[in-house]
């Protein structure tokens, strides 16, 4: 909105931006919050990476290429070649150690079939990705080394509980649409460097007036048009407001009557509907190094993904490990000791490395709503930037971004409500499939 000439207050209920990504300080160093990685088909994200200045700091694999480590040592790999899709997989999955030949071609026969769904199909956000794929005869097996690998860490549901909607649409927008959709991105240092701080900064830079600790508890509409927006005691009015908080917080907050779902009235309290998937992150350190590669998958291991982010701490490769276990529900109540007591063995298990080493630090992560549910039913929740209200819009990775729970969709939102709130003016957004060289005022 800054970028089309408006005036901009930013109002922050935390001492610093970067919501759900963060990073935290602990004896000195700098641990995120969770493990985030980003693919090459997260483009406005990329964009937005571009117009704060951050692009630099962040690796993109040339092709996509994840080890798949198993406790009994054998390693399989999920990569691609530069073959049109669907080609690009195919000497991965012939050669992937964790497939029958019966195996493999089920999971061919269901991704053609995948690639030919419409994720914008309303019928497909009535049952799960699980029930689909039992279409097909895919064993409980199969479904572990292959479509939940991606699935968890990218819908933070397992395919039994995920809409088939949106399972669609990552396995499509990332594996099927493109060949390189899925080249796995991360970043380099702190999240809280790479987004809040240097975010703060380009907002500043555009004159964006940033009011951290600053907690919204009101939002009126005027009779005579435009806003005020009560937040710690002070008042702030304006001509148009982007409500950018989660879904549990839009619903306190959102004035009566505004929330459109699917272009009907709602209320607001329906949005509780959408729920919440919690995420764990582990945080190991070890005396030596432990891994060999820059991230790997877990099969058959309470380990689903594991980052090495030694260079993060500035320590040698392969010795600080971050841990991500996505749709942890059975793990957000775990005690730190029980997480111990679960992860390190499993670790040991997939690295023999850590078998001789010591554990000098072992940091526990949760984040109880990481996510809402993308489960089914949720595509009707899920409202569009505008709202029945003129000059109000909602923004928010749970918002109908057509995306599941990610920066992407984080992204997009914000592009979406900014242009919702300014009639006839275009905003930069981001051609789909390019990452530009620069976000530039219209
Ligand atoms: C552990 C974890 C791992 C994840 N991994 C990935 C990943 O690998 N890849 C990926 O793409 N995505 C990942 N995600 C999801 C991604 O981080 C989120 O979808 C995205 O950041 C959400 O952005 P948002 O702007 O919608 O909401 P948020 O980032 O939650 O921002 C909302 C902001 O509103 C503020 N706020 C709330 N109420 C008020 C109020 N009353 N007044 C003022 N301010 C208020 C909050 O403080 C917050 O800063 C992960 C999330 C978590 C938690």
């Amino acid at each position: 909105a800054a970028d089309a000439g408006m005036s901009v207050t930013l109002l922050e209920g935390r001492p610093r931006l970067g919501g759900a990504t963060f990073s935290f300080r602990r004896d000195g160093r700098w641990l995120d919050n969770g493990q985030h990685v980003f693919l090459r088909c997260c483009t406005a994200y990329r964009g937005f990476l571009d117009r704060i200045g951050t692009a630099h700091l962040v690796e993109l694999q040339d092709r996509l290429d994840v080890p798949v480590l198993t406790p009994w040592g054998t390693t399989g790999r999920l990569h691609r070649s530069g073959l049109p899709s669907p080609l690009h997989l195919s000497a991965a999955l012939s050669r992937y150690p964790f497939l029958t030949l019966a195996g493999r071609a089920r999971v061919g026969v269901a991704a053609m079939a995948l690639k030919r769904l419409d994720p914008d199909d309303p019928k497909l956000d009535e049952t799960t990705f699980g029930a689909w794929l039992d279409r097909f005869g895919v064993t409980g097996r199969e479904r572990a080394a292959m479509w939940d690998l991606v699935g968890v860490a990218t819908l933070n549901l397992t395919a039994e509980h995920a809409s088939l909607a949106m399972a669609v649409k990552v396995f499509r927008t990332g594996l099927l649409d493109t060949n390189d959709g899925a080249d796995i991105g991360w970043s380099r240092v702190p999240l809280q460097q790479l987004h809040g701080d240097a975010a703060q900064r380009a907002l500043e830079d555009a004159k964006v007036d940033v009011r951290l600790r600053t907690r919204v508890s009101a939002l009126d509409v005027l009779p005579e048009g435009g806003f005020t927006v009560a937040a710690d005691g002070a008042t702030v009015s304006g001509d148009a407001v982007v409500l950018a908080v989660p879904h549990e917080d839009a619903a306190r907050l959102l004035p009566p009557g505004a929330l459109l779902l699917g272009d009907r009235p709602a209320d607001p309290t329906v949005l509780a509907g959408l729920g919440s998937s919690p995420i764990v992150n582990l945080h190991v350190v070890y005396d030596r190094p432990v891994f060999d590669h820059e991230f790997a998958a877990g099969l058959a291991s309470p380990v689903q993904w594991v980052f090495d982010r030694s260079a993060n701490l500035g320590l040698p490769r392969g010795r600080y490990l971050a841990v991500s276990h996505s749709a942890a529900d059975a793990e957000i109540d775990m005690t730190h000791q029980q997480l111990r007591e679960r992860y390190l063995p499993a670790l040991e298990r997939l690295l023999p490395a850590a078998r001789d080493a010591r554990v000098e630090e072992f940091v526990v992560t949760k984040e109880r709503t990481a996510t809402f549910r993308a489960a089914p039913g949720s595509g009707r929740l899920r409202p569009h930037a505008h709202t029945a209200v003129p000059g109000l819009a909602l923004a928010g990775a749970w918002t109908a971004t057509g995306w599941p729970a990610t920066m992407e969709g984080a992204v997009r939102s914000g592009l979406a409500a900014a242009e919702a709130t300014i009639p006839g003016r275009v905003l930069p957004t981001t051609p789909p499939g390019a990452f530009p060289e620069r976000t530039t005022t219209p």
